[in-house]
């Protein structure tokens, strides 16, 4: 009987880098139409950073046409754009679990592959880390090549100008590839994407890339040295960024064509073994090969699930984020004062929606985090009220300038932190499971989570009108209860708790997304006859002790319930008080192991780790004797 005609007759052969660079220049063009094809159409099913991934095909076939992982190392930015580097170590075949429960994870991971020598997820890491690589190399005396691959705003972030400000001083040989698409998740923003820009669209650049192109269509495979000298020559001096990164000690080449194989291999074959610090500029396109994507690469950065036919995707409740993103604008019509920080995440932070209607109550600072919370600091000594919008995981980096300029100084910075919580596909680098950890036992600054969509917009309220501290609020990805918020919003006491459901044998707090859960557990506790308290706690500080004391007094068990690790979480400050108050009464918790979680979706993560209703039924059941 005949084999069924393969889709991807090149792909699937596909087990190593070596079987790469068996393959002819013309097969390398077909293998990136494979890898294209089956992207566009695994990343349908499961969601993914398809946009990023797509710009990178060329680029990825060149690298692992040229050098020799593991050997050689790369080290991408982020990484969430290595996804054509799994195809090509050997993970092709499972490229349908990217994200998924068990599957793939959405970035490179050391523990997943010996051709994953770096993991990432946060920006601005890779320059530093290849420039240790690098160092160490020299060090132990080996041979082996150092290849960085950072996109365009990774060079928006704070780290990255760290590391290029020491390169020259650390090694004489790593290579740099500066991809360079214009965007980030939004358009690039700052001074450094203009001048890049600038460049890309130069009369100049357009002489010098047909010229490159040209050269190489008649050079390729011989004196590769004449492509790139005349390449060299053509744009020293012409070009802003080659005098940039040469004072940083760096030799620049570019921009060449990202998506031009046949070129960035005989780049590569000019740049390995030179034993040079090399920056190569190449020009791609962020959702290069599929039209939803080039035409909306801001949307198709990374996205769920989508019809490949016209990349639609599913509209959901309205999120958490949609919430605070109008909330935040209504209070800005009304007060020129508002303003909001987004650190290059409009779209994921709804910020979009201020950028449109109140452009200049807007600020976009790139991947910046440390930066945005000192420019929200001096925002605040003017009278502003700066709404610094930072993913939990993405505030992490923002932790010296909370406490060092922010609480000790007493600004009224308005800390709100998106995807808090389980963020679930992202995994280890994305879920927002330390910030109470990280913000609890900062003095002068008050700290609380909502139950429900409209209590978000009554504590975003409360956070617009209250100035003597600094605040900040959690809130997770997607929906939190999927209530409508309605007419106006309320102020809330500060440290006040909301008592939901008296009882006399059992006290549950339910922190934020997991009231739901504490609710769903006095459910099944009352159907057993045990009289159960529900408290909805608001305020992660100040601590409503008030309110813990007097049930602590009166019920034999406490249960308390948190998206977040339990290592000096909302339930480990609960612990603390009533034992500093000297009431001995049981504290079970239900939240997080103090551990790295891995990615997949976020019901199977819960069960696998015991955040549910029957959990939390089965230890206050022990607890209770
Ligand atoms: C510290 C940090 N802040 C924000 C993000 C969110 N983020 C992920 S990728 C990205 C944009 C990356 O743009 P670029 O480096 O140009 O790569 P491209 O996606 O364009 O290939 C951002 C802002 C992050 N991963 N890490
Ligand atoms: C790679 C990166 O850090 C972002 O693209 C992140 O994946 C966005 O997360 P959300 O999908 O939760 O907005
Ligand atoms: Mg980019």
């Amino acid at each position: 009987m005949q084999e069924p005609v393969s889709e991807y007759p090149l792909l699937e052969k596909i087990e190593s880098p070596t079987d790469v660079k068996k393959l002819s220049n013309a097969q390398l063009v077909e293998l990136a139409a494979e890898i294209r094809h089956k992207l566009v159409h695994s990343v349908a099913k499961t969601g993914g950073h398809i946009g990023p991934n797509l710009g990178v095909v060329e680029l990825t076939i060149a690298l692992h046409t040229v050098f020799d992982t593991p050997k050689d190392n790369f080290v991408f930015d982020v990484s969430h754009q290595a996804y054509v580097h799994k195809m090509l170590t050997g993970r092709q075949s499972e490229i349908h679990t990217i994200r998924q429960y068990e599957g793939l994870n959405g970035y490179m991971l050391r523990t997943e592959s010996e051709h994953d020598c770096y993991g990432a997820g946060h920006a601005g890491t890779a320059l530093s880390a290849a420039l240790g690589m690098a160092t160490a190399r020299d060090l132990a005396g080996t041979d082996e090549e150092v290849v960085c691959v950072a996109g365009d705003a990774a060079f928006t972030c704070g780290p990255t100008f760290e590391a290029l400000n020491n390169i020259a001083e650390s090694t004489d040989n790593m290579i740099v590839v500066l991809n360079d698409n214009e965007w980030s998740i939004d358009k690039n923003v700052g001074a450094l994407a203009k001048y890049f820009n600038r460049l890309q669209t130069s009369d100049a650049y357009e002489h010098i890339h047909r010229k490159a192109t040209d050269l190489i269509e008649r050079v390729a495979g011989k004196g590769v040295r004449k492509l790139v000298n005349r390449v060299e020559e053509g744009t020293k001096g012409l070009f802003a960024p080659s005098v940039l990164f040469e004072e940083f000690g760096m030799r620049y080449y570019g921009p060449v064509d990202g998506h031009d194989v046949e070129a960035l291999i005989s780049i590569f074959q000019h740049l390995k073994g030179r034993k040079e610090r090399s920056i190569l500029h190449i020009i791609t396109e962020k959702g290069r090969g599929w039209e939803p994507a080039l035409a909306n690469p801001g949307k198709f950065h990374g996205t769920g699930p989508y019809e490949v036919k016209t990349g639609a995707t599913a509209s959901g409740t309205p999120t958490a984020s949609d919430v605070f993103a109008r909330a935040v604008t209504d209070f800005a019509k009304e007060d020129e004062k508002v303003v909001a920080i987004t650190a290059a995440m409009p779209g994921g932070t709804k910020l979009e929606i201020l950028k449109k209607e109140l452009p200049k109550q807007y600020f976009d600072v790139g991947i910046a985090e440390e930066h945005a919370a000192l420019f929200a600091c001096g925002l605040a000594t003017k009278g502003f009220k700066p709404f610094l919008s930072i993913y939990s995981t993405f505030m992490q980096r923002a932790y010296d300038m909370i406490i060092h300029d922010m609480a000790l100084q007493k600004l009224p910075v308005r800390l709100c932190m998106d995807r808090a919580g389980l963020s679930g596909d992202d995994g280890p680098t994305h879920h927002g499971l330390f910030d109470i950890g990280y913000l609890r036992h900062v003095p002068d600054l008050v700290f609380m989570q909502p139950k429900d969509e409209p209590e978000l917009r009554d504590m975003l309220w409360t956070m617009a009108n209250y100035e003597e501290l600094p605040s900040a609020i959690r809130y997770p990805r997607g929906p939190i209860a999927g209530v409508p918020v309605e007419g106006e919003p309320k102020l809330l006491e500060i440290g006040k708790s909301e008592v939901v459901e008296d009882g006399a044998d059992v006290a549950l707090f339910g922190l934020g997304t997991l009231f739901s859960m504490a609710k769903e557990t006095r459910d099944a506790l009352e159907a057993q006859g045990i009289s159960t308290a529900l408290v909805n706690p608001r305020w992660i500080k100040p601590m409503d002790t008030t309110c813990l004391e007097e049930f602590a007094r009166k019920v034999k068990v406490i249960c308390t319930f948190e998206d977040h690790v339990l290592a000096n979480g909302y339930g480990a400050g609960v612990i603390e008080h009533l034992h500093d108050a000297g009431i001995d009464v049981p504290v079970v918790r239900i939240g997080w192991p103090n551990e790295f979680i891995d990615h997949g979706n976020v019901p199977a993560l819960r069960a696998q780790h015991g955040l549910t209703a029957e959990a939390a039924v089965e230890k206050v059941l022990k607890a209770l004797g």
